[in-house]
Parts: C-alpha cells; sequence; structure tokens
C-alpha cells in the first residue's frame, strides 16, 4: 500500500527534512504519525501524496512510484487517495451536498450515481441533514466531517490526514477520531499526522514517531512519548 526505501527529502533552500526512512504501511492499518515540531512529519505525509518528491530513495503508494510518475499522471494518482487537512478547505460558496459532489463531478460520474455516493459518504460522517448548508453554517467539527466525506467519497484506499484535529476543541476532536475510526473499520488505511497526545494515548494505535528526519520509534500501539 504505502513502501518507503532509503527515501530523502532536501528542500531547494538546503533543508535536510527527511533523511533515510524505511516504512512500509499495510492495507486497513491505521497509523498516528508524531514527534516535534519541524521533526519532518508534513514532509513525511506529503510524499505520500506526491505534493514534494523525494530528492533520493523510492515511494511507493497504491502502486505508484511517486518519484517516477509523470505530472500528467499525479491526479489519477491522487483518486486513489483522500487527503484532509487541518484548515478544511471547503469551498465557501457551495453547499455541503455540492463541496462534496465536486469532488467526483470531475471525474464526470452520472447525477444519479453521484447523489448516492455522496448521500453515502454524508450518511457516514452523520450529515446526511446538513447537505444543503453552506460551510459558514456550520460548526468546526462538522466542517471537518465534511471535509472528510469529501476525501472518501472516491472510496480512496487510503485516505491522508495532516493534523485533522488541530483547529478543534477537545470534544469535537472525539467526535472526528470517531468518524475515522469507524471508516478505517470498513477497510480504508489511515496514516494521521497529530500533535493531539491525549487521542494517541486513548484510542492506541500503531505509532510512527518521526525525529530530525528518521523515524525514531516504530510501535504496534504506541503512546505519545513527548510532552505536548
Ligand atoms: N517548502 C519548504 N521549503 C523549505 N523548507 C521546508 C519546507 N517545508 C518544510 N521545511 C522545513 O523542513 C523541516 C520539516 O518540516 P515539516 O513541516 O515537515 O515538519 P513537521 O514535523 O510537520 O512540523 P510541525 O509539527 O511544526 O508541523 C523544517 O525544518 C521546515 O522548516
Amino acid at each position: 500500500m504505502i513502501e518507503m526505501k532509503d527515501v530523502w527529502k532536501t528542500y531547494p533552500n538546503g533543508v535536510m527534512a527527511i533523511n533515510g526512512i524505511d516504512v512500509s504501511i499495510s492495507k486497513g492499518e491505521f497509523v498516528y504519525v508524531v514527534g516535534p515540531s519541524g521533526a519532518g512529519k508534513s514532509t513525511f505525509i506529503k510524499l505520500m501524496y506526491r505534493e514534494e518528491k523525494p530528492t533520493k530513495g523510492t515511494v511507493v503508494v497504491n502502486g505508484y512510484n511517486l518519484g517516477q510518475i509523470k505530472e500528467k499522471r499525479i491526479p489519477i494518482m491522487r483518486r486513489t487517495l483522500g487527503i484532509v487537512f487541518q484548515d478544511f478547505k471547503l469551498l465557501p460558496t457551495l453547499s455541503v451536498y455540492e463541496n462534496i459532489a465536486f469532488a467526483l463531478e470531475v471525474i464526470e460520474e452520472s447525477p444519479s450515481s453521484i447523489k448516492r455516493s455522496v448521500m453515502n459518504v454524508l450518511d457516514i460522517v452523520k450529515l446526511k441533514n446538513k447537505a444543503r448548508f453552506l460551510p459558514h453554517e456550520l460548526s468546526g467539527g462538522e466542517q471537518q466531517r465534511v471535509a472528510i466525506a469529501r476525501a472518501i467519497v472516491n472510496n480512496p484506499a487510503v485516505l491522508i490526514a495532516d493534523e485533522p484535529t488541530g483547529n478543534l476543541d477537545p470534544d469535537t476532536s472525539w467526535g472526528i477520531m470517531k468518524t475515522l475510526e469507524e471508516i478505517n473499520n470498513r477497510g480504508t488505511t489511515i496514516v494521521m499526522a497529530t500533535h493531539n497526545k491525549e487521542i494517541v494515548n486513548t484510542i492506541r494505535k500503531r505509532v510512527i514517531a518521526i525525529e530530525s528526519g528518521r523515524i525514531a520509534r516504530d510501535e504496534a500501539k504506541g503512546g505519545y512519548g513527548y510532552e505536548r
């Protein structure tokens, strides 16, 4: 599913963000990526969806070799992934329904199949009753659930989340985790970068800790391991 072999990433300004990572993430896993600020977590994750290209080494995601892939094939590769960010990145003038349908329309689905898919993911994130709302009419947690619905509407094999609870209060964050666990239980692999110590220490999953661009720890049901 996700394979990295001897991966290095140096940014054009000379910052060495990832320094020789080997890792393998299998289908159906739920993985937290933790580590101090500036350790390289976001870079590690960006290498998985080809937002960044490895300087050296091999990154294979869902069968695509991301160091070699041609620019024009990147959108095709990204359809096998769902991506969720800390700031939800919803389109402010589109309704909840339209924000999610938008992700499908680009691959030319029929109207009835779009409706079925959108309502199905709204059901998963428990927002069927808010389909016609605009993003600003929703709470932060609801907006993040819309962003998650949009990310999974194409049935991606892997859902990548970079600090999905970063902008949310603790109660709302637990709700987002419930949603992510449910999606994981349906078979989707989840890779989630987080600073949320309470979540990592309570909902135990595989923990990959990055420090100075290297894997410092990789534990099946690890703890957060940092003060914050
Ligand atoms: N586009 C970029 N150009 C140059 N350097 C970058 C770029 N993005 C990140 N870096 C540097 O790479 C290193 C790792 O950054 P990264 O964002 O991956 O860390 P992080 O662990 O996600 O941090 P945080 O927890 O604070 O979000 C840092 O030193 C950062 O300054």
